[in-house]
């Protein structure tokens, strides 16, 4: 028996989708509070999809979609939402929610065909999907990483027609992310268009962006469309957006708004239907701040915002890039030794993943195309800074030799007491952790150069656990 949960305070719509539910011939559960949600026993009783309203009187719908994931991860949830709620539904999604419905439901079997997609959604045919559309789009990384998460978070998005902005650093593949959003919407038939804001001027820009008529400026011997035009129904992806000047983002702010713009010398209006994927390597909430970008625009644009990790943050991901990277050069027969790997993780990388590929590019160029490539084959630039290793130094050094000692001690404390006493051992054990631990987060904290933030990172520690483990009494 297929069970339903629906949590929802508006009593005729609880009742009408039990009655539309319940023919299907599915168990129906209605609850109108998040008191009646919290009463629910979770324990006993699996739901495989729950419809939850964003806004209950009493609570709001995300800690109830949070208690829900916690207690029944594979349950879907498909989150109700009114227009001013939809941020706060696409949050809902990076919480694991696998859809969002607009209410007043315009068209019943629209919501009946979301339904039987998530009953009838398969997980490891689903991650197939996912993966086909990465692979098409050029993406790589590993599994179950922070590129992973997003990716689910980007395909879910992809299937609903709202701006996506994509924040990451230079290199790190907002292009590459955008067009898989595009593949995987319903738009991947139409075209994809990427412009890239920063590479021109303003006037240009202009005329790129929205076309011209003849003898608009000068130069423009013929009529042009623009890029909003030719995207049509497509997706126009608009990279470096904090670099577009005052008057293009009016213009843009307009578009968005309005969905209408004119041609650069024409007064003819024009409608357009292209979703814009806006990317930025400047932190465009700083650039608002800093009075470079308009608080409107930003708004407009960061329906959903996307951001992509450095890859020095993910160099789990570095051995399939290298793969990747090594195929795309045409030699995919080429191997990279486990040490020539490892000189690759433990570098910065500021340029991400356009840094690598030109690093593989040139190593795979002036290196004999027989031979394993070593980590000496690799040149990184003059200046740069190779990463110690912490967990195979820590091993080494900072574990092994206290270790050593602590045993030496306590296997004389035994020869000449001749009894073992647990609590005083477990005491030891207790000393010897906080030494250990001490010695490794001192010895990352010298290698970030004092940086502490970057050590918690790189021993995955929290900078509240670091702080413990340094004896600062005041580390809440
Ligand atoms: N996940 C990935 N898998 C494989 N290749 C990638 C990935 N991400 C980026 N690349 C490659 O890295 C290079 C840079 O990617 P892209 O142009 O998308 O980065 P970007 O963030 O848009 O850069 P910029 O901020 O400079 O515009 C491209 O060659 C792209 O193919």
């Amino acid at each position: 028996m297929i069970n339903l949960l629906i949590a929802d305070d508006e009593k005729e719509v609880g009742t009408f989708l039990s009655r539309l539910f319940t023919l299907k011939g599915y168990h129906v559960q209605v609850v109108n509070s998040g008191q009646q949600f919290y009463e629910l026993d979770f324990h006993n009783h699996h739901f495989h999809v729950a419809m939850i309203d964003l806004k209950l009187p009493d609570c709001d719908g995300l800690s109830l979609l949070r208690h829900l994931k916690t207690l029944q991860p594979r349950c879907k949830a498909l989150i109700m939402t009114g227009y001013s709620t939809i941020k706060t539904a696409v949050e809902a999604m990076k919480l694991g929610a696998s859809d969002y419905m607009e209410k007043p439901f315009d068209d019943i079997s629209v919501l009946e065909a979301q339904v039987e997609n998530l009953l009838n959604h398969c997980t490891a045919q689903h991650q197939q999907v996912v993966h086909k559309l990465a692979h098409d789009s050029g993406l790589i990384m590993g599994e179950r990483t922070s590129m992973s998460a997003l990716l689910e978070t980007a395909y879910k998005v992809a299937q609903k027609s709202v701006n996506v902005l994509i924040e990451g650093e230079t290199g790190t593949g907002k292009e590459v992310l955008s067009r898989f959003i595009h593949l995987a919407s319903p738009r991947s038939h139409e075209p994809f268009i990427a412009l890239n804001c920063g590479a021109i001027s303003e006037s240009l820009l202009e005329s790129e962006l929205f076309g011209h008529e003849k003898g608009a400026f000068t130069g423009a011997t013929q009529q042009r469309k623009g890029f909003f035009e030719i995207a049509g129904n497509g997706t126009l992806f608009l990279d470096e957006i904090a670099d577009a000047s005052p008057a293009i983002q009016v213009k843009l702010l307009r578009v968005l708004e309005t969905r209408e713009f004119m041609r650069v010398g024409s007064s003819q209006i024009l409608h357009t239907n292209a979703r814009l994927v806006a990317a930025s390597n400047e932190n465009l909430q700083q650039a608002v701040m800093k009075g470079k970008f308009r608080e409107d625009l930003y708004y407009r644009l960061n329906v959903v915002k996307l951001d992509i990790p450095a890859l020095r943050h993910r160099k789990a991901d570095i051995p399939l890039l290298i793969e990747h990277l090594t195929e795309r050069n045409g030699q995919a027969n080429r191997t990279f030794s486990d040490c020539a790997i490892e000189k690759l993780q433990r570098y910065d990388w500021p340029g991400n993943i356009r840094e690598l590929s030109n690093v593989i590019t040139r190593t795979l160029t002036l290196t004999d195309s027989e031979q394993t490539i070593i980590a000496e084959d690799i040149v990184l630039p003059n200046n740069h800074v190779l990463q110690p290793n912490i967990e195979t130094k820590a091993v080494q050094t900072i574990i092994n030799d206290p270790l050593t000692e602590w045993r030496k001690r306590l296997v004389e404390d035994f020869q000449q007491k001749k009894e073992m006493d647990l609590t005083d051992l477990l005491s030891e054990i207790k000393k010897l952790e906080s030494i250990v631990s001490k010695e490794i987060v001192l010895q990352a904290l010298q290698q970030t150069y004092g940086n502490r933030n970057e050590a918690a990172k790189r021993l995955h520690i929290s900078m509240r656990k670091l702080r413990y483990i340094l004896n600062e009494k005041n580390h809440s």
